[in-house]
């Protein structure tokens, strides 16, 4: 593994900017200063991995990103997107939550329908795409169970198709696979690969595992606490294919060797600064 630069082909340093984030600070109304000063610009097709320690502001910015929560100061820009009255890039960005927050009473089928139908497209124009889409997550065979009737990991695929079925060209991913168990974590890691090779998308997945930012990622972004901030942007290179063979490679530990590193610097930060 080399610290250079991004490997994806076509992610270069002057792939086209899909989001940038300028001077940003959030403070909450309690007086916690949550985020301080972040700026980060995000390229087509990264996978980016923002790591860092509890509570140093992953949640917050990935928030701010999608338009879930407003920052203090600074600014959000989509250079390449066309944007609604809202400063947001419509239909653009998919978001997957740590916990699937699916609707009990919709079959899978229906909440994928979902964000179409807000949409206003109607059934029988969605079920192409739907159906497309569950098919990719490897839920072709489960369109009228319900939630109560899937496992851990086929909630969060139904969560991730709902994400994914409006073709957006970012997915934010808020530590989507923290509840789930090693092996299901592992294959929805495999999933969430493919898936971005395939599709081309851009991916922001905020996580506090060293471990997955290094088997998935393009470039991880170390976050430091007190107050939130980018610590360290590695751009990942690796010569070989993130499969199993992968997970057990001397590339894979080296690479988790820097990373965490990196983190751990992040955290003495974070602590010095208490
Ligand atoms: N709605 C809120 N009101 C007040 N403080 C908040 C709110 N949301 C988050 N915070 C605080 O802002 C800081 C950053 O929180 P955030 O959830 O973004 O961190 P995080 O890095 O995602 O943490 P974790 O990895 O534990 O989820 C924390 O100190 C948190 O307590």
């Amino acid at each position: 593994m080399t610290l250079t630069e991004p490997t994806r082909p076509g992610v270069t340093a002057a792939a086209r900017l899909v989001v940038s984030m300028r001077n940003v600070s959030k403070q909450f109304s309690n007086g916690t200063l949550a985020l301080k000063d972040m700026s980060l610009d995000v390229r087509r097709g990264e996978f980016l991995s923002l790591l860092g320690p509890s509570g140093c502001g992953k949640s917050t910015a990935l928030r701010i990103i999608a338009g879930l929560g407003a920052a203090s100061a600074g600014s959000i820009d989509w250079p390449s997107s066309k944007i609604n009255a809202r400063g947001l890039p419509e239909g653009d960005i998919g978001f997957v939550f740590q916990e699937p927050t699916l609707m009990p009473w919709q079959t899978v089928w229906g909440n994928v329908y979902l964000p179409l139908r807000l949409q206003r497209v109607s059934k029988s124009d969605a079920n192409g795409v739907i159906m497309e889409t569950l098919a990719s997550v490897g839920l072709a065979d489960f369109t009228k169970s319900y939630p109560r009737e899937l496992s851990g990991g086929m909630k969060m695929r139904v969560s991730i198709a709902r994400a994914l079925v409006t073709k957006p060209r970012l997915l934010l991913m808020d530590e989507p696979f923290a509840a789930l168990d090693e092996i299901t974590r592992q294959r929805l890691n495999d999933d969430v690969l493919r898936l971005w090779r395939e599709t081309g998308i851009t991916v922001i997945f905020v996580t506090h595992s060293v471990f997955e930012s290094a088997f998935l990622s393009n470039r991880i972004v170390v976050m430091r606490a007190r107050p939130g901030q980018v610590y360290a942007d590695l751009p990942l290179v690796t010569s070989a294919a993130r499969d199993e063979h992968y997970r057990t490679s001397e590339e894979y530990r080296a690479t988790t060797d820097t990373v965490s590193r990196a983190l751990q610097e992040a955290i003495m930060r974070g602590a010095q600064a208490k």
